[in-house]
C-alpha cells in the first residue's frame, strides 16, 4: 500500500475576472480598500496585458503536473494537489481545511517563489501550519526556500543560453543579464531577512553555469507605499548601465518569479522595455519556467530532497 500525502502548493493568486480587482487589491493591503486612483491604476495595468492576468491557469496546471510527475517518479507515495492561494480563494486556509476533510495526515508544502523572506514565505507557510494546528491536521512539512535547486539553476542556464546564441555577436559582446526579483521594504533587512543573500546566490549560480561575464542584479514591482524599498529598481539600474558602459543589449530574468504574470508582462515586458527603446538598445526576457516539463521536474526534486531530509 502507497502512503498518502497531501502536496499543498501555494501561490500569489490574481483576480479571476475585472470584478475581483477590488477585493484582491484590499486583501493584498491586509483590508484596507484602495483609493480609488489606486484601483484605477491596477484595473489600468491589467487591461494592458490583456485584461486578467494568464497566472491563474498557470498556477492550476502548475499543481496538476507536479502532482502527476510527482506519481510518475516514485512508488511509495500518492501524492495529492491542493492549491492554496496568499490574496484570492481558493485561500491556504481552504487548501488546508479540504485536506483535514478529506482526512489527510500527512502533507508536503511548497510555495510556487523561490527565495525566503519573512513577508512572502514566512507568511504562506504560518498560514498553513497555524490552520492546521486549529483543525488538529495534517502534520505539514513545509519546504522554505529553493532558489539554489540546481534543476531550477539550469532552467535559467539553458534558458539564457539560448538567448545569447540567438543575438547578433556584436549586441552579445555587449550585453547585459539583469537577474531581479520583487522588491520588499528595506526594513526587513533590520531582522536579518535572508531574501536579498538568496536572489545573489541564485544570480551567481546561473551567471557560474551559463558562463555570463556582465550581470548586475535588481529590484522590481515595489509597492504603492511610503517607506523605502529595496533597490536599485530595474528601470533606473537599465538607464544607470546604460550610461556607465554603454551596453547594446539588455536580457532580463526576473528570477524571484515562476510565471507569466502582470509583474512580468507588464513591469518586464512593459516597462522595462519603454525604457530600452528610449535608450535604442535590444530588450531581451527569456521565457518563464511556467508548467515547462524540465521546471516541474526540478519542483519534483526539490520535494522529494524535502521529504528525505
Ligand atoms: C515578495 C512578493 C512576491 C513574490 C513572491 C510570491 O509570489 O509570493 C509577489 C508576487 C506577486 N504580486 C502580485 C500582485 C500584486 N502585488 C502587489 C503588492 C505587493 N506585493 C508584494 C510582495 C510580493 N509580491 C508587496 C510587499 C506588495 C505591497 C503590499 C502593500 O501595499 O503593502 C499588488 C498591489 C498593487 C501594486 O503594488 O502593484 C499586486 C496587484 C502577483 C500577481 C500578478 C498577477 O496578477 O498577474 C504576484 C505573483
Ligand atoms: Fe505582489
Amino acid at each position: 500500500m502507497k502512503k498518502k500525502m497531501g502536496l499543498l502548493v501555494m501561490a500569489y493568486g490574481t483576480p479571476y475576472k475585472e470584478e475581483d480587482i477590488e477585493r484582491y487589491y484590499t486583501h493584498i493591503r491586509h483590508g484596507r480598500p484602495p483609493a480609488p486612483e489606486m484601483l484605477e491604476d491596477l484595473r489600468q495595468r491589467y487591461e494592458a496585458i490583456g485584461g486578467t492576468s494568464p497566472l491563474a491557469e498557470i498556477t492550476q496546471e502548475q499543481a496538476d503536473k507536479l502532482e502527476v510527475h510527482l506519481n510518475t517518479i516514485q512508488d511509495e507515495i500518492e501524492f495529492k494537489s491542493y492549491l492554496g492561494l496568499k490574496h484570492i480563494e481558493p485561500f491556504v486556509e481552504d487548501a488546508v481545511e479540504q485536506m483535514h476533510k478529506d482526512g489527510i495526515e500527512e502533507a508536503v508544502s511548497i510555495v510556487l517563489a523561490p527565495h525566503f523572506s519573512t513577508f512572502s514565505v514566512k507568511s504562506y507557510n504560518g498560514r498553513a501550519k497555524e490552520t492546521a494546528e486549529k483543525l488538529g491536521g495534517p502534520h505539514i512539512t513545509s519546504v522554505e526556500s529553493w532558489y539554489d535547486e540546481p534543476k531550477f539553476i539550469q532552467y535559467w542556464v539553458d534558458q539564457i543560453s539560448e538567448t545569447y546564441e540567438n543575438m547578433p555577436e556584436d549586441e552579445r559582446d555587449h550585453s547585459v543579464l539583469i537577474v531581479s526579483a520583487h522588491s520588499l521594504p528595506e526594513r526587513i533587512l533590520k531582522d536579518g531577512d535572508p531574501y536579498p543573500d538568496q536572489l545573489d546566490q541564485t544570480a551567481k549560480l546561473i551567471v557560474k553555469g551559463a558562463a555570463v561575464n556582465e550581470y548586475a542584479i535588481g529590484w522590481q514591482s515595489e509597492g504603492n507605499t511610503p517607506d523605502p524599498w529595496l533597490g536599485p529598481d530595474v528601470q533606473d539600474l537599465t538607464r544607470e548601465l546604460y550610461k556607465e558602459k554603454g551596453y547594446k543589449a539588455f536580457v532580463y530574468i526576473p528570477v524571484g518569479f515562476v510565471a507569466d504574470h502582470l509583474e512580468v508582462l507588464y513591469d518586464n515586458d512593459y516597462e522595462c522595455k519603454v525604457v530600452t527603446d528610449e535608450l535604442g538598445v535590444s530588450y531581451y526576457r527569456p521565457e518563464m519556467p511556467n508548467a515547462k516539463p524540465e521546471f516541474i521536474d526540478a519542483l519534483a526534486t526539490i520535494i522529494l530532497k524535502q521529504l528525505k531530509s
